[in-house]
C-alpha cells in the first residue's frame, strides 16, 4: 500500500493537491500542484495516524509491554521504540510500514559525525553536547536492551533493535517530531506526510495541532503558486540545535545563539543570601543564558552576575533587592564586566578553528557546501560571531565604569564630554589619556555628529 493511499483512505485532506519532489537546496520535500493562498488549509492528517505516546500504549501487540516497563519510557524512547517495532514487522501495520519505507535510510545529524568531523566545531556548545549525547545514547540503549529487548526477544528480535538502530529511530524522531504545549502537558508527534515537509524561517508558523479533533493541520505558511516547494517553519532554531536535531545549517542565520552557562560554587561567600536574590529575581543559581545576535548580552546575565558579585555591604543595598536591573556599584560593576571579558575570552581561545580562518575556509570553499564539516564550520562561526558582539559590548560597557586612564571604578567617574565613550576619575587623568584617545575621540564624535 502506497502511503498517500493509506493516508486519504482514512480521512487525510489534501493530498491530491501535494507530491514529493527532490530539491536542490533542501532534499526531499513536498511541491504544491495547485496555487496556494497565506492560511489556506494545505493538508489535514487525522489523529488516528499519528506516531505518539498514546498510539504506542494502544498498539495491542506492544503496548502492554511498553506501558508496564519500570521505570517508565521517556517520550522519545516510546516513539523510538515504536517505530523500530513498525519497521520490525513482517506483516500487519501496511500503512504505517509504507511510512517508515519512506524515511531516510541515513541521518546527518551531528551524533553521526565522526571526530575529524566534529573537530571543526571544537569548543562550540554543538561539539561538548554532541559528546556527552553520543555517551547518553550508548548509556540509554544499554538500559532499554537490558530492561526491554533482551526480554521480549519475539517483540524485538535483536539485530533489529541494535544501538544503530535505536540511533536511527531517535534521529528519526528529533528531525520529524511536532512538538506543541498543550494545557498541562508537551505533546509530540510524527505526523505521516506532513513530516515530507521541510523548514523554512520565510514562512510563517503554519503546524498546528487541534486537541478537540486530535488531528493535524498544515496551513499555508505563505502564498505558493503551482510547483512551489511548500514549507514549514520549525522554529526559532540556532545552527547548533539544527545541526544537533536535523542535520541541517542555515548560512547567516538569524537565530544563532550561544548559550551561556553560569553556575555559582555552593562555597561562594554569602551564597545563600545571593540564591535568595537570584531566585527572587526569577534566575536560577545554575543557569543557561542564549546569547543572541540580536540581543548578545541579555541583561539577565548581567543581573545574575551583579548578584554572584554582590559584597557584604551591596547585598542590602535597595538595588541588589530589585534584582540588579541596574548598576549596584561602580566596583561591582567594574567586577562583573571584568569576569565576562574574561569568560568570553576564554571561551573563543577554546575554539580549535579561530573565526576568521573558518570564515576563509567557507569562503574559499575549502569545506564542501553542505558536507558535514561545512556545516560543522557555520555552527563554530554562529558561535564565534555571538561571543564576540557580546565581548566588544561587555568591553563598551566597561568603558563607562573604570577610568580609561588609571582604570579606578569610582562612583563620579565622568563621561568624556566629546565622544561619551569612556570615563575619567579627574581632569588629570583625562589630560595624561588624551594623546592616546585622541583618534577614537574623534572617531566617534564625527560619527555622533553623522
Ligand atoms: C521533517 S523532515 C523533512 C523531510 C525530509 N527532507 C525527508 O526527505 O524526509 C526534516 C529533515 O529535512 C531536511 N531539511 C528540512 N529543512 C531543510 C532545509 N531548509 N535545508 C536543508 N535540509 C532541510 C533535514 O534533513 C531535516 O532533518
Amino acid at each position: 500500500m502506497k502511503l498517500q493511499e493509506w493516508l486519504e483512505n482514512g480521512g487525510a485532506e489534501g493530498l491530491k493537491w501535494l507530491q514529493l519532489e527532490n530539491f536542490p537546496d533542501t532534499g526531499r520535500g513536498v511541491k504544491t500542484l495547485r496555487p496556494l493562498k497565506f492560511n489556506d488549509i494545505v493538508l489535514t492528517i487525522p489523529g488516528s495516524f499519528l506516531w505518539t505516546v498514546d498510539a504506542a500504549f494502544d498498539d495491542p501487540v506492544l503496548g502492554p509491554t511498553i506501558s508496564s516497563i519500570k521505570p517508565p519510557l521517556s517520550v522519545e524512547d516510546t516513539l523510538a521504540v515504536f517505530l523500530l517495532f513498525i519497521k520490525s514487522r513482517k506483516e500487519g501495520y501496511e500503512g504505517k510500514r509504507a511510512h517508515v519505507k519512506l524515511l531516510p535510510t541515513s541521518y546527518t545529524t551531528s551524533v553521526f559525525f565522526n571526530n575529524e568531523e566534529l573537530e571543526i566545531c571544537s569548543g562550540s556548545s554543538l561539539y561538548h553536547l554532541t559528546k556527552q549525547l553520543k555517551q547518553q545514547i550508548k548509556d540509554d540503549y544499554l538500559q532499554l536492551l537490558n530492561n526491554l529487548f533482551s526480554r521480549h526477544p519475539d517483540l524485538f528480535p535483536l539485530d533489529q533493535f541494535t544501538q544503530n538502530d535505536y540511533m536511527w529511530a531517535l534521529c528519526t524522531i528529533w528531525s520529524r517530531g511536532m512538538d506543541f504545549q498543550l494545557p498541562g502537558k508537551q505533546f509530540r508527534c510524527v505526523a505521516p506526510f506532513a513530516d515530507m515537509l521541510n523548514h523554512s524561517p520565510d514562512v510563517q508558523l503554519c503546524h498546528i495541532y487541534d486537541p478537540q479533533s486530535g488531528s493535524l493541520q498544515i496551513l499555508a505558511g505563505k502564498d505558493y503558486t503551482i510547483g512551489e516547494q511548500v514549507f514549514i517553519n520549525y522554529g526559532p532554531v540556532p545552527n547548533n540545535r539544527l545541526l544537533r536535531l536535523y542535520g541541517f545549517v542555515l548560512p547567516n542565520n538569524l537565530y544563532d545563539s550561544y548559550d551561556l552557562v553560569l553556575t555559582t560554587h555552593s562555597l561562594a561567600p554569602l551564597y545563600t543570601q545571593k540564591v535568595a536574590l537570584l531566585e527572587s529575581a526569577g534566575l536560577q543559581v545554575n543557569a543557561t543564558f542564549p546569547l543572541k545576535l540580536s540581543d548578545p548580552l541579555p541583561l539577565d546575565v548581567l543581573r545574575y552576575l551583579r548578584i554572584q558579585r554582590l559584597s557584604s555591604s551591596e547585598i542590602f543595598t535597595i538595588e541588589a533587592k530589585r534584582g540588579a536591573r541596574n548598576i549596584v556599584s561602580a566596583r561591582n560593576e567594574a567586577e562583573v564586566l571584568k569576569a565576562l571579558i574574561e569568560a568570553c575570552e576564554s571561551l573563543l581561545a577554546g575554539f580549535g578553528i579561530p573565526l576568521e580562518k573558518l570564515e576563509a575556509n567557507i569562503a574559499s570553499g575549502v569545506y564542501q557546501k553542505g558536507d558535514n564539516v561545512w556545516a560543522a564550520a557555520h555552527v563554530s562561526v554562529g558561535e564565534q560571531r555571538i561571543l564576540k558582539m557580546a565581548l566588544q559590548k561587555t568591553r563598551e560597557l566597561l568603558a563607562l565604569v573604570i577610568c580609561a586612564q588609571c582604570g579606578k571604578a569610582n562612583e563620579d567617574n565622568k563621561r568624556c564630554g566629546r565622544c561619551r565613550r569612556v570615563v575619567y576619575c579627574g581632569t588629570d587623568c583625562q589630560k595624561s589619556h588624551y594623546k592616546e584617545h585622541k583618534v577614537i575621540c574623534k572617531a566617534y564624535a564625527t560619527d555622533e555628529q553623522q
